[in-house]
């Protein structure tokens, strides 16, 4: 029997059984078992094939932004109307097939816009370009899962099944589970807190399935039995997803409404270029980047060069954005702004860092 069998047997199962009391060690190994085949699919052993299956893209300019849609949402129009490059837009569906990589200037950081071709149900299986798109999807930074407003839940629904399958996270955090396998000495399995959603038991069974004998687990959160086999497998993907539903030309206003209210959503028209700014914004705001600005000694900080850093930054990415040996000769930094307690702090390499903080980098 092949993997996608064996994927399909183990779907019709968990769907078959009931999910009560009784049945939820089972349906937790099933789980498990899907988890386990769809890694399989994902990483042939042996035999090269799965590396240099993306589309080869260059990652330039502060972040990566990732088009995800179903064909036909307008993708490439937001690439062409958001960036000076121009991708083919077309009534009708897979005109784009390639990725297409724009540029987008926003608050002095240059965001790298990735239009892909449309993808399909069963894209995870390697339907279409399914499996490419979601390799640069991964890349990413930030998703934007496009749809076409008109039937926006249907297709939201199944891409998260898409991405899902692959390993990719949406907005959500990474399990606070600390996981470490081991050479010997058994199982050793202990929780800061009551676990209402998984148990030793079910771990040890999920563990076993996987012929893992000796290992360290520590839950510190409330997890899941699905958020262990996430630890346990490790490549997970945790990333940021805006939902943006596009042709609200198309809706009643109050359809607009509906859908403007939801979490990480936005809605716009390409076409008639509604609501793009804000667009702009939110990604912006999803990308969660830091603008650090540099003064010397006695002078004004320059407010139109900053420098644009990740989330979690701390002084000593700074110092290595401005040059690979400034770290060395670093002595001590003076930070004004909100990741300041007083202005100026004195602070250490160590010192995480807030967007818009001005820095004065003091040598040895
Ligand atoms: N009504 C309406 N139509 C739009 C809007 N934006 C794009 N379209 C139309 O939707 C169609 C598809 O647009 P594309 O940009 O080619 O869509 P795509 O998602 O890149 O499609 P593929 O590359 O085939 O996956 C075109 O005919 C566009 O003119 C919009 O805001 N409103
Ligand atoms: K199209
Ligand atoms: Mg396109």
């Amino acid at each position: 029997m092949g993997i996608l069998e064996k994927i399909a047997e183990v779907e019709a199962e968990i769907s078959r059984t009931q999910k009560n009391k009784a049945t939820e060690y089972h349906l937790g190994l099933l789980k498990a078992k899907l988890a386990k085949y769809r890694q399989q699919l994902l990483e042939p052993t042996g035999k090269a094939g799965a590396k240099g299956e993306g589309f080869d893209v260059m990652k330039s300019g502060d972040a990566r932004v990732a088009l995800i849609g179903f064909p036909s949402v307008g993708k490439s129009t937001l690439l062409s109307t958001l960036t000076k490059t121009e991708s083919e837009c077309a009534a009708y569906e897979f005109t784009t097939l390639t990725c297409i990589p724009g540029v987008i200037e926003y608050a002095g950081a240059n965001i790298q816009l990735l239009d892909l071709p449309g993808i399909i149900e069963g894209a995870s299986q390697g339907k279409g370009r399914g499996r490419q798109v979601i390799a640069v999807a991964r890349t990413a930074d930030l998703i934007i899962i496009m749809l076409d407003a008109m039937k926006g839940e249907k297709q939201k629904e199944l891409l998260e099944q898409e991405l899902e399958a692959v390993g990719i996270r949406l907005n959500r955090e990474k399990p606070n589970i600390y996981y470490k396998q081991k050479k010997g000495g058994g199982i050793s399995f202990n929780s800061t807190l009551p676990l209402t959603k998984c148990s030793e038991k079910m771990v040890q069974l999920i563990l076993h399935q996987y012929k893992i004998f000796n290992a360290e687990i520590l839950f510190k959160a409330d997890c899941t039995s699905d958020e262990f086999v996430d630890v346990l497998l490790g490549n997970r993907a945790y990333l940021p997803c805006l939902y943006v539903y596009n042709k609200i030309d198309q809706i009643s206003i109050e359809e607009v409404d509906r859908l403007a209210r939801k979490p990480h959503t936005v809605v716009v028209s390409c076409n008639m270029k509604l609501n793009l700014d804000y667009l702009l914004e939110t990604m912006w705001e999803h990308l969660a980047l830091l603008r650090i600005y540099t003064k010397k000694r006695g002078e004004r900080p320059d407010f139109d060069d900053g420098l644009i850093l990740r989330t979690g930054a701390t002084c000593e990415h700074v110092c290595h954005t401005i040059h690979r040996t400034i770290a060395q000769g670093f002595k001590y930094a003076l930070v004004w702004g909100r990741s300041a307690k007083y202005s100026p702090q004195r602070v250490g390499l160590h010192h995480p860092m807030c967007d818009e903080d001005v820095m004065q980098i003091v040598k040895k």
